[in-house]
């Protein structure tokens, strides 16, 4: 995947690589430290090896189980940190992402980890498409000729508190990714593709995305899951 031209940035922001791993930076006092993807280290590496396995709320609300391992698009893929646990419990994944400094930085983040024999397997079930899934999911996903059994969406939550408060390096990500606005009709493209199940990531006391009401919700501490159901995965 080609860099985005630096003037496609929002201002102060630049795309570099770094010893060899594309990173995005900005103003650190404003920014934080810059951004990169490193699957095969920090909290990637942790969480593979200790988080939890199926049990942790986004494997049992993408349908694993003992036995029952979905192919899944994570339709609004971010910096993949969802979508490696997921394929680190077996599943084939499509990541898709409409941002291109923030597929960039995915493309980057596999074709490194690809690279890390402890982790090359799991790298091998996840595949990058740069797009938007409110508009062309179904083109995405035929063009990668992927099974959308289960369609994962964890859209950005608009945040009304001052910026100040905001993590810096979320304030990196927002900066790029915005508010998805258009969360609904993300939703609506994904019940009519998903073959079993949509899955919508949401803060524990946000209201769910406009639509449909979800049959079931699995809470977490800080996140909940909305579960839309169209079919068991379980035979
Ligand atoms: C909250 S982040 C997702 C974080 C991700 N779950 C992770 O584990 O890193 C939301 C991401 O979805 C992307 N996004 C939102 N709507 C999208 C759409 N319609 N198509 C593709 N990407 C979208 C945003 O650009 C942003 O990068």
């Amino acid at each position: 995947m080609s860099l985005p031209h630096t003037a496609d940035l929002p201002s102060g922001l630049s795309l570099v690589m770094q010893n060899g791993q594309l990173v995005l930076a900005g103003d650190e006092k404003c920014y934080g430290k810059p951004l990169s993807i490193d699957f095969a280290a920090g909290k990637a590496a942790h969480r593979r090896q200790f988080g939890g396995g199926r049990g942790q709320l986004v494997a049992k609300a993408c349908g694993l189980a003992k036995g029952v391992t979905p192919s899944i698009v994570d339709a609004t893929a971010g910096l993949g940190r969802d979508a490696f646990v997921l394929a680190s419990l077996g599943a084939r994944v499509l990541l898709i992402e409409r941002v291109e400094a923030i597929a960039a930085l995915l493309d980057d983040g596999l074709r490194r980890g690809a690279k890390e024999a402890e982790i090359a397997d799991i790298i091998d079930r996840m595949t990058l498409r740069h797009g938007d899934s409110a508009q062309s999911l179904e083109a995405l996903i035929a063009e990668a000729a992927f099974d959308p059994q289960v369609i994962h969406l964890d859209p950005m939550f608009p945040h009304r508190e001052k910026s100040a408060l905001v993590k810096k390096e979320m304030r990196l990500f927002r900066e790029l990714a915005g508010d998805d606005d258009d969360a609904p009709r993300l939703l609506e493209a994904a019940l009519d593709i998903a073959t079993h199940r949509v899955v919508v990531k949401r803060p524990r006391k946000a209201p769910p995305v406009a639509g449909p009401a979800p049959q079931h919700v699995l809470e977490g501490k800080t996140s909940r899951y909305d579960l839309y159901v169209k079919q068991s995965l379980h035979r």
